[in-house]
């Protein structure tokens, strides 16, 4: 008998241009359109295999080999529902000899390759994987735009995960969301160059969700409604020709500055919500005098940071700076474990932590081991990919393998 089944493997993305509120809960539509770089897989990546089979009893989800209730009525529940609806209406429907997948439950497996619920953005990747793999099991003809369109339903950060490169979620104005999709802004192979490194300040769940948090947000701050109204329609327009023009100066002010918005709006909300921390403020200031000095000496920008909902720092910058800026990170903050150096930045010799000439060593002071727990060095990557028979996250029971 046929196995019906598909691996997929999906990215996080990081954004620039923070969504940050919804105007439906429901449907999660967002008050304002965002824009993101997609990280490599290779390094960071949901992986999900779902199987239909007319002997499953229900929908059934395994998220690192623990079983994950699919709520009625919830994100997941809404996302594999849709599918379903469109493998009848797509492919069900137009040729009789279809196998009536729709009608079989599904099991689900998958794992993250790094924390989930830590501020990494494990529910984008993951959703993006979701979508991935139950569109392939289905043969769905759908485009990635249309895909994004239900990875949106199970976080809205996650439509964004369905495109490599640079990508834009574009808000829509349609009650019914069908306008509320994202799109390619240019792919990995546009600006290859663009390389992120990520200080891990804190690995363990987050205090205030990015969905209850925003939700607050959108009900007391009189700020937020000033960055809809008037700040994000600008920088969306500015940071997309950046983009185009591999303007890392300009990409790097716009995303600065709305990591800073984004946190000020938190702190709008009433009460307010803090989502950085002193460790978080302290590279803050350590790249604000790492650009200060790059700035005198070559009059570019050098370093962009940003902030989503937790302490962890994303700093974006091109390849040829990244070991400056790993050096920087090791002075201020000394590792336990040796640097992960996937790009071969220090050869043999190791990361001993220094600064750039010029650099105002006073700026930060430097912390004890393990404030920031971890450094990954990665950079801009490609949207989902198909994973062969041999990557299955199930065995042959339908049940989750165990990994080694
Ligand atoms: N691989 C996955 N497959 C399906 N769902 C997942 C997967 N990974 C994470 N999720 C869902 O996403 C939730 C975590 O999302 P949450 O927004 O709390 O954290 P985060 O995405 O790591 O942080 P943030 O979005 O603020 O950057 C998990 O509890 C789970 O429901
Ligand atoms: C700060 C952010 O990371 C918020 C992400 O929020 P989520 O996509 O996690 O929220 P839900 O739609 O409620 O699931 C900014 C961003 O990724 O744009």
């Amino acid at each position: 008998m046929s196995v019906f089944q598909a691996t997929a493997s999906a990215p996080v993305n990081i954004a620039c241009i923070k969504y940050w509120g919804k105007r439906d809960t429901k449907l999660i539509l967002p008050t304002n359109s965002s824009l993101s770089v997609t990280l490599d897989q290779d390094h960071l990546r949901s992986t999900t295999t779902s199987r239909a089979d007319p002997s499953f009893k229900k929908d059934t989800l395994w998220l690192n080999g623990k079983d994950d209730p699919i709520k009625e009525g919830g994100r997941l529940a809404t996302c594999i529902n849709e599918l379903k609806r469109l493998r009848k209406v797509l492919v069900e429907d137009k040729d009789a000899s279809a196998p009536k997948l729709s009608t079989y439950a599904v099991h689900i497996a998958s794992y993250n390759n790094f924390p989930t619920a830590a501020g990494l953005a494990s529910s984008a990747s993951g959703f993006a994987a979701l979508v991935s793999s139950l569109a392939k099991l289905y043969e769905l003809p759908s485009t990635p735009s249309e895909l994004s369109l239900i990875a949106r339903q199970g976080s809205g950060s996650a439509c964004r995960s369905l495109f490599g490169g640079y990508v834009a979620w574009e808000m829509g104005t349609k009650a019914d969301g069908s306008d509320s999709y994202a799109v390619e802004v240019a792919p990995q192979s546009h600006w290859p160059e663009m390389h992120a490194v990520i200080c891990v300040v804190n690995d363990a769940k987050k205090g205030t969700s990015s969905t209850s948090g925003m939700q607050r947000t959108v009900e007391t701050s009189a700020l937020l409604q000033h960055r809809i109204k008037h700040v994000v329609p600008k920088r969306m327009a500015d940071i997309s020709a950046a983009i185009q023009a591999r303007d890392f100066d300009a990409f790097a002010q716009i995303t600065m500055a709305d990591s800073n918005q984004f946190h000020a709006v938190a702190l709008d909300t009433e009460p307010p919500i803090f989502y950085m921390n002193d460790v978080s403020k302290a590279i803050i200031a350590l790249i604000v005098e790492y650009n200060r000095v790059a700035l005198e000496k070559t009059g570019h920008l050098k370093a962009a940071y940003t902030y989503d909902a937790g302490p962890n720092a994303v700093i974006y910058t091109l390849q040829e700076n990244a070991k400056e800026i790993v050096e920087l990170i090791h002075k201020y903050f000394p590792q336990k474990e040796a640097f992960n150096d996937r790009f071969q930045l220090f050869g043999g010799e190791g990361v001993k932590g220094k600064v750039v000439e010029g650099f105002n060593e006073a700026v930060a002071q430097p912390h004890e081991v393990d404030a920031v727990k971890g450094i990954i060095h990665t950079k801009v990557g490609d949207g989902p990919r198909t994973l062969g028979a041999e990557e299955s996250l199930l065995n042959a029971e339908g049940t989750p393998k165990t990994l080694a």
